[in-house]
């Protein structure tokens, strides 16, 4: 199925997590409350009540976890750093405890031969921020450049590749839109004047890493999928152009020069965000790789449910992950190679790929999970495949490297190579995890 010759000499190997998902230590060493804090403590939003205060304790377990990443051959690893950590209150004082501990941390990596990949915002905006708006107050886009500047002037030293947004679409939409991620709001036209904001947001980020040293490469994450037509009729070809316009295009077209899309905001004009003078010039900055990262397909019909007039079809399957989405490894190869020819972009890494299954843990410690290996074997065949055809994919990050706080799901999704036992903090590399490491030092030549 793989060949690993396809793959250029420096891929990166590696996997993510984000801060609020594993680090807990929520309460220590100077940590500002975060939305995400704030809406797992408000009953009701997320499973079981569960919150990232201990999640996966990397706070305090980080040399540990990286000494397991480094006998597991990775070479690459992707991070985000806590806002409310360095800002407690978003602007204005440093919490000197939270530098140092991401100092250690990166430090960490490095002592075990991992290039870290640090995403500056992973959703865990601090509370202080949201107080004054949020992501819906336009102060909030310089609030970011600061902190920015912050974390590149203290940790640009060793840290040379930054993302500064993930998955804005998560943020703005499921956060603002839909009420079912923090800060809880159900508000589309303040989602896409989030959205906005969180594009400016990167693009002054991007300035200020290229100003600190323009040897640093910078990009942005995005979680990107086909929308398929239901049927060929006009209407749900018509409703799936508005949907890939309402995930994907929204923010691939003005990041890569093109003004947002039109066939989105003819359709919802009222909702269209509010753009300044030279905010577009200023999202378009040039970056030097796109952040991909791809779960599944959407399959769309026309309906009469407003604002959009798309609903959502069941995809055929068969296979279903245990977050009942798709297992449609396909839809990879289409994002990569429909990204390559519409937006060229000069690197593509996956900062994000992976599923969850049902884990169990055996009585000798082992998860038997051949559906998560399966899973991303194919998906790594669609990566090949958009290689071979001269896309330029330097780096696969599996989605995770631990079980970690699935946000609103809790900690009953997992998604690790590595279970983690929460009552035990222990870890155990489950099937996938070691058929990763053996395909990596393989790739790598390690073996
Ligand atoms: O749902 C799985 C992942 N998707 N992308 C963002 C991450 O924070 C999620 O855990």
């Amino acid at each position: 199925m793989l060949d690993l010759n396809v793959f250029p000499p420096n891929f990166r190997w590696g996997t993510a997590t984000a801060a609020y998902q594993i680090e807990g230590a929520a309460h220590e060493d100077g940590r500002g409350i975060s939305i995400w804090d704030v809406f797992s403590y408000t009953p009701g939003n997320v499973k079981k009540g569960d919150s990232g205060d201990v999640a996966c304790d990397h706070y305090h377990r980080y040399a540990e976890d990286f000494k397991l990443m480094k006998e597991l051959g990775m070479n690459s690893y992707r991070l985000s750093i806590s806002w409310p950590r360095i800002l407690p209150k978003g602007r204005g004082e440093i919490n000197e405890k939270g530098l140092a501990f991401y100092d250690r941390l990166i430090d960490e990596l490095l002592k075990n031969g991992i290039e870290p990949y640090v995403t500056l915002y992973h959703w865990d905006l601090p509370q202080a921020l949201q107080q004054l708006g949020g992501w819906a107050n336009r102060d909030t886009v310089d609030a970011f450049e600061e902190y920015a500047r912050i974390v590149v002037n203290r940790l640009g030293d060793r840290v040379k590749n930054w993302i500064t947004h993930n998955e804005p679409w998560c943020a703005a939409f499921l956060g603002h839109g839909a009420g079912v991620h923090a800060p809880g709001l159900k508000d589309v036209g303040v989602s896409m004047q989030v959205a906005h904001h969180l594009l400016l947001s990167h693009g002054k980020a991007v300035r200020v890493i290229k100003e600190h040293d323009s040897s640093h490469k910078v990009g942005i994450t995005l979680i990107l999928g086909p929308s398929h037509a239901a049927s060929d009729s006009p209407e749900d070809v018509a409703a799936a152009a508005r949907h890939d316009a309402f995930l994907n295009t929204i923010y691939l077209d003005p990041l890569y020069g093109k003004g947002y899309p039109r066939v989105l905001f003819d359709h919802i004009p009222a909702l269209a965000p509010k753009v300044q003078e030279g905010d577009l010039e200023i999202i378009a900055t040039e970056t030097d790789f796109l952040g991909v990262n791809y779960y599944q397909r959407s399959i769309v019909k026309h309906s009469e449910q407003l604002p959009f007039n798309f609903d959502g079809v069941r995809p055929p399957g068969p296979e279903f992950t245990f977050f009942d989405w798709e297992v449609y490894p396909k839809g990879l190869y289409e994002v990569l190679t429909r990204v390559h020819q519409d937006y060229a972009p000069k690197e593509i890494f996956i900062t994000e790929n992976g599923a969850t299954f049902e884990d169990t843990l055996t009585e000798d410690g082992q998860v038997h999970d051949e559906q998560r290996r399966f899973y991303i074997e194919r998906h790594l065949k669609s990566v090949q495949d958009a290689i071979s055809e001269g896309v330029p994919v330097n780096g696969y990050f599996a989605w995770s490297f631990l079980d970690n706080f699935e946000w609103a799901e809790g900690f009953e999704k997992r998604f690790g190579l590595v279970y983690v036992d929460y009552a035990t903090q222990n870890r155990h590399v489950k099937d996938s995890g070691k058929w990763y490491s053996k395909l990596v030092k393989e790739a790598l030549g390690a073996v």
